[in-house]
């Protein structure tokens, strides 16, 4: 967003605190019968607790917004200065407009919270999940650690291209195959706008539907011996069935940050991966799956890492 929020460095970050309570608050309601209609919902602590995560995320994306507004506006740099510099996002959305006008701060706001949202418990919850598989499999370890050793060679530590990110074939088989695993988003919704035949049965026009990309995945008409992590996996499939991988959904609303996203995740999973060995705890730490809107182990995750000596 071109704005600095220091959010790794902040212990106990607002912000940060804000969205894991209104994640807890969203998955709790959908878990109990009782909360959903919202004509009952104002009637317990949830809803109270979820107005305030939702009013104090809102005040903080605000004060982004104008804290980047303010910057510009500040900004001695002219059209030239900027050429050939990647811009901000969020300089983009100030700069939009819909229908020939400017986005209003609100939408920007709604914007913004969509992308901050999608785009940070995601990818942390995949490089969680494959460092821990990739510490369970030193065989799949070892064989992501050669192909790293192939594209650095001798200057193992130097920070990676985008050319480089392009030819970690293995790595990206890793990220899918953890992905198919321990899907970020295990599950979402989608509402009919016609009815569907499934199976033979009619599901009528306008009813809520929740995709479960994790039983999918685990599904071994599609995949065989489906709880084994095997990266292999994915060198064999054909695209003949492609909807039963689904982590980033499909179709017109499917996740628009997910090129980006590989290549974060590419990038954070090499630089670990050269520099230390990830080892199982002893004894092996069990985690425990839980979906607070984004896929998480409850007893969290922990592995040993041994600094690497080339
Ligand atoms: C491992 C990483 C990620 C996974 C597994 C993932 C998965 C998904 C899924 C399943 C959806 C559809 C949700 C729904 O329909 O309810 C989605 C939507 C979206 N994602 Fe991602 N995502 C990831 C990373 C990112 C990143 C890094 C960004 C942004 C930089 C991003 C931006 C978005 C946006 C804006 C949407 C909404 C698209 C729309 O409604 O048209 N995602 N993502």
């Amino acid at each position: 967003m071109g704005v600095s929020v220091n959010a790794q460095e902040v212990e106990d970050s607002e912000y940060v605190k804000n969205v894991k309570s209104l994640c807890r608050t969203v998955t709790i309601r959908q878990s109990r019968f009782y909360e959903r209609p919202d004509m009952l919902y104002w009637l317990f602590p949830n809803y109270y607790r979820e107005k305030r995560a939702v009013k104090q995320i809102h005040n903080f994306t605000y004060s982004v917004i104008n804290s980047r507004i303010q910057t510009l506006q500040n900004s001695t740099n002219d059209q030239n200065d900027s050429e050939g510099k990647a811009v901000p996002f969020l300089d983009m959305l100030l700069k939009s407009t819909v229908d020939g006008r400017p986005l209003t701060k609100e939408e920007v706001r709604e914007e913004v919270d969509t992308f901050m949202f999608e785009g940070h418990d995601t990818t942390g919850s995949a490089i969680s999940f494959a460092l821990y598989l990739l510490a369970s499999d030193q065989d799949v370890q070892d064989h992501a650690l050669e192909e790293q050793k192939t594209i650095f060679c001798e200057d193992i530590h130097r920070p990676s291209t985008y050319n480089d990110l392009q030819q970690m074939k293995y790595l990206e088989r890793v990220i899918k195959e953890t992905l198919r695993l321990y899907p970020s988003v295990p599950f979402y919704g989608r509402k009919t706008d016609q009815p569907v035949i499934y199976k033979g049965n009619v599901i009528p026009e306008d009813i809520d539907i929740a995709v479960n990309a994790y039983e999918m995945h685990r599904d071994p008409e599609y995949f065989p011996n489906p709880d084994k992590f095997d990266p292999t996996r994915f060198e064999a499939m054909d695209g003949t069935k492609p909807y039963c991988f689904i982590p980033f959904s499909a179709g017109p609303r499917n996740c628009i940050g997910q090129k980006y996203a590989m290549l974060e995740m590419k990038s954070a999973l090499s630089k670990i991966l050269r520099a230390f060995r990830l080892l199982p705890t002893v004894p092996e730490h069990q985690i425990k799956l839980t979906s607070e809107s984004v896929l998480k182990s409850y007893t969290g995750i922990y592995i040993r890492v041994l600094k690497r000596t080339f």
